[in-house]
């Protein structure tokens, strides 16, 4: 199976998880795009979606669905999204489409966070993907430092502005053996607005392709 089948039939994995009559949590990226392709077949029987990013803000409307704000949502049944990194303690590393903010929020807000991945995503330990971090601007060459002390390689991600109006670090040469540590340790640097790291709230179900692991 290539990996475009394999996000999609995760996708239809993880529609299964969707009652009806409920508000969805929505994340970003391609593996998402096929699960709102999957929601949108189902517009009418959900009661509304949460969604990460101004991109699934988009598909979703497409398709029908009414989206409305997480201060009107209360907590969320089900948060669904990709990562680019999964560990085996179901630890992710999110943040390559640069929505890793208001995807921890919403993955915060919601009861169940669903992961849909395909199998080149799933590995031993964390880092291979270079760490996505969201700065305030004005603090991009201050955040920079901190994480050279850390022992981290910071890459810009030049001519890239969050949805949040903020920039991105990548974080290069991370092996990430203690995730919930780094990113507590990360959290503390002023000017860190989101560390892509998704170990204090992590995913509950990870589903790869058609298999679903718990
Ligand atoms: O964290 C994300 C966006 O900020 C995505 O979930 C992650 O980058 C995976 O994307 P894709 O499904 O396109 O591989």
């Amino acid at each position: 199976m290539n990996r475009d089948e394999q996000k999609r039939m995760a996708a239809e994995q993880a529609i299964r998880y969707i009652e009806d009559g409920t508000v969805v949590g929505v994340g970003t990226g391609s593996t998402v795009a096929f699960f709102i392709e999957e929601l949108g077949r189902r517009a009418d029987r959900i009661e509304a979606a949460v969604s990460s990013s101004e991109q699934s803000t988009a598909l979703l409307k497409k398709l029908g669905i009414r989206v409305i704000d997480l201060n009107s949502a209360g907590e969320i049944p089900v948060y669904v999204d990709g990562a680019d990194e999964c560990d085996p303690q179901r630890c992710l590393i999110k943040g390559g489409g640069a929505a890793l903010t208001r995807e921890k929020i919403i993955a915060a807000a919601s009861r169940k966070f669903v992961c849909m991945i395909d199998s080149i995503k799933r590995v031993d330990v964390l880092g291979k993907f270079p760490l996505p971090v969201e700065v305030i601007p004005m603090a991009r060459s201050y955040v920079a430092r901190e994480i050279v002390k850390r022992g981290g390689t910071p890459v810009w991600r030049d001519g890239v502005t969050t949805d949040n109006g903020n920039w991105i670090l990548d974080v290069h040469n991370l092996r990430i053996t203690d995730p919930v540590a780094l990113e507590a340790d990360y959290n503390q640097i002023t000017g860190v607005v989101c560390v892509g790291l998704f170990a204090n709230r992590r995913a509950d179900v990870v589903i790869v392709g058609a298999e679903t692991l718990k």
